[in-house]
């Protein structure tokens, strides 16, 4: 079967300047990719290339089609939100159903409905009555009841608050998800996506610094808090970044076995977060 994605010296540059410095991606089916890097790392400009919003350079190929050039075709299976996605403010909630089921062959009018029904949102009111929290809970409806194979979500619960952030990424494991289908997202709330994710991409300065399964992060990174009599022992294995805080020392390692850190002191799994951190600060 052909990959979902398919980068390879991907690259992007307005001007002067080279938003994505040669990419090398491959994503297959039925994967939840979380995309994450720090403001300005490139996350939406690679977002825009494989939707097929930008041109580029390099190779792309999204379901095996080039997504610049052949972008009519490719939108039949993909579903797209930003956080710059725009409703218009004078219909109605229920219009804008009736809107999408018109252009839309993949649209099923009664998921939308159904989570829907789940919120607060009411279907007669326009758009510009709603709250900011209520028109994201209107577009993720109008998105998740599409039926695509690749869905792209950047920054989808911006204005959300935390009870409705969690309650949409259950949603979109429970009600949208399988093994035919793949979803991109992008979100600094890396934390609240962990759980869902089956694979992280980190990005930096237009560079992929890692692109691994959440199994693999889980068992090729820790971090150690040593005793204080293993702090010079724990050093000289050569942990990728150290932290004292409040007199307690932490070390991140990558590919040592945690059997090796344990006798030194407390070993747990690295958060994805403390991962970012890491990446994003180490020498690139
Ligand atoms: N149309 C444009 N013209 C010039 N520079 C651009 C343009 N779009 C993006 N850039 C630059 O490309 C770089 C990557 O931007 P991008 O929006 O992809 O970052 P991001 O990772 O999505 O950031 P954020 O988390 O802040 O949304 C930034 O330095 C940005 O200023």
């Amino acid at each position: 079967m052909t990959k979902l994605i398919k980068a390879r010296n991907l690259r992007k540059s307005f001007g002067p300047f080279e938003a994505l410095k040669g990419v090398d991606l491959d994503i297959e089916r039925g994967h939840i990719i979380g995309i994450i890097g720090a403001n300005g790392a490139g996350k939406t400009t690679l977002i825009n290339a494989i939707l097929g919003l930008t041109d580029y350079d390099g190779e792309l190929e999204v379901m095996g089609l080039p997504p610049y050039a052949q972008r009519d075709e490719l939108m039949k299976d993909v579903c797209f939100i930003s956080d710059v996605a725009i409703l218009p403010k004078w219909m109605t909630v229920i219009q804008a159903i009736d809107f999408v089921e018109g252009v839309h062959p993949k649209f099923d009018r009664q998921k939308a409905i159904h989570f829907l029904a789940d919120t607060t949102v009411p279907l007669n009111k326009k758009i510009r009555q709603l709250s900011k929290g209520m028109i994201v809970q209107v577009h993720l409806a109008l998105v998740m009841a599409i039926d695509a194979s690749l869905l792209v979500l950047d920054e989808p619960t911006l204005g959300l608050d935390i009870l409705n952030r969690k309650k949409f990424y259950s949603q979109l494991l429970e009600d949208y998800f399988d093994e035919e289908k793949t979803i991109l997202i992008t979100t600094h709330q890396v934390d609240e996506i962990e759980n869902i994710l089956s694979d992280v991409i980190f990005i930096r300065e237009g560079r992929i610094m890692e692109q691994s399964s959440m199994e693999e992060i889980s068992q090729h990174w820790f971090v150690l808090h040593p005793t204080t009599d293993n702090i010079d022992a724990a050093r000289a294995l050569g942990p990728q970044q150290v932290q004292s805080t409040l007199g307690r020392t932490a070390m991140v390692f990558n590919n040592r076995p945690r059997s090796e850190l344990e006798h030194l002191g407390d070993v747990s799994r690295l958060s994805l977060s403390d991962l970012f951190v890491t990446l994003m600060t180490r020498d690139a």
